[in-house]
């Protein structure tokens, strides 16, 4: 059995005052029965890493560098994030694969840079709208998975989150059927390619996962938590999508 993941992505969102709301989310959740991660902006890390010490809720890097330092003006590595206090680093979001034109090769070096740092390293993954509407959606998330997952992955040391594009940030959701089709598919691929490990990870849905939409889906099989975004940054948003986990 996995065990749930409830993460939320900051974004570019969160000053010192943002603290409030995890002193809330630590409050409302005491003793939880799923995991909890926030990943705030880099200039948040350790300060929220220190207000969480020795509670549930762990932090994390949203990106990390491929290397562990040098002349990469704005960057952060791996080991700088852990130093900071996280256990966890999303690297491959759409954001960012967008953004900064991050190919899956960028992005299996930085999954690898987070292994070599030993923090848990959450990959994302998810099609265009253009590519669900072309009927490619398999073939892009195969792709991806083939190109930005480094060998050497277990239940412990990654997470994959499906991120469709088309959801993040939009309201629009996938139909059940459809999250199902892509967890079903994700997780036969890491059962073929990670031996022994493979059912161990946790997939994790991300999109326009709120408070009214959580519980239906995470009833999907194969969905062991969300990587949430705009319903992460309060804890009143927050805590009902931790709720409906634990009740999963
Ligand atoms: O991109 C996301 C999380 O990484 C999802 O964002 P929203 O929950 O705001 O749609």
């Amino acid at each position: 059995m996995r065990r749930g993941l409830a993460a939320g992505n900051w974004k570019m969102n969160g000053t010192g005052a943002s603290l409030a709301e995890i002193e809330a989310l630590t409050a409302a959740h005491p003793d939880p029965s799923v995991d909890i991660l926030i990943c705030p902006p880099a200039t948040l890390l350790a300060r929220m890493s220190d207000a969480v010490a020795g509670g549930p809720v762990a932090t994390g890097g949203q990106d990390c560098h491929a290397a562990v330092s040098g002349a990469h003006t704005g960057d952060i590595s791996a080991e700088m994030l852990l130093d900071a206090g996280a256990s966890h680093v999303i690297v491959g979001h759409s954001e960012r694969r967008a953004d900064h034109h991050e190919a899956d090769a960028d992005v299996r070096a930085k999954a690898e840079a987070a292994m070599r740092a030993g923090l848990v390293t959450v990959i994302c993954l998810g099609e265009s709208l253009a590519e669900r509407e072309a009927g490619r959606t398999l073939d892009v998330i195969g792709a991806q998975l083939a190109g930005s997952l480094p060998d050497g992955l277990t239940g412990a040391n990654a997470v994959i989150a499906y991120e469709p594009i088309w959801a993040i940030g939009t309201g629009k959701v996938p139909t059940i059927a459809q999250i199902a089709e892509v967890h079903d598919f994700i997780r036969s691929a890491l059962v073929e390619r990670f031996e022994g490990e493979g059912d161990k990870m946790r997939i994790l849905y991300g999109g326009s996962v709120k408070p009214t939409n959580a519980a239906e889906i995470f009833a999907v099989a194969n969905v062991d938590g969300a990587l949430v975004g705009g319903a992460s940054l309060k804890a009143a948003d927050f805590s009902p999508i931790i709720a409906a986990l634990e009740g999963a």
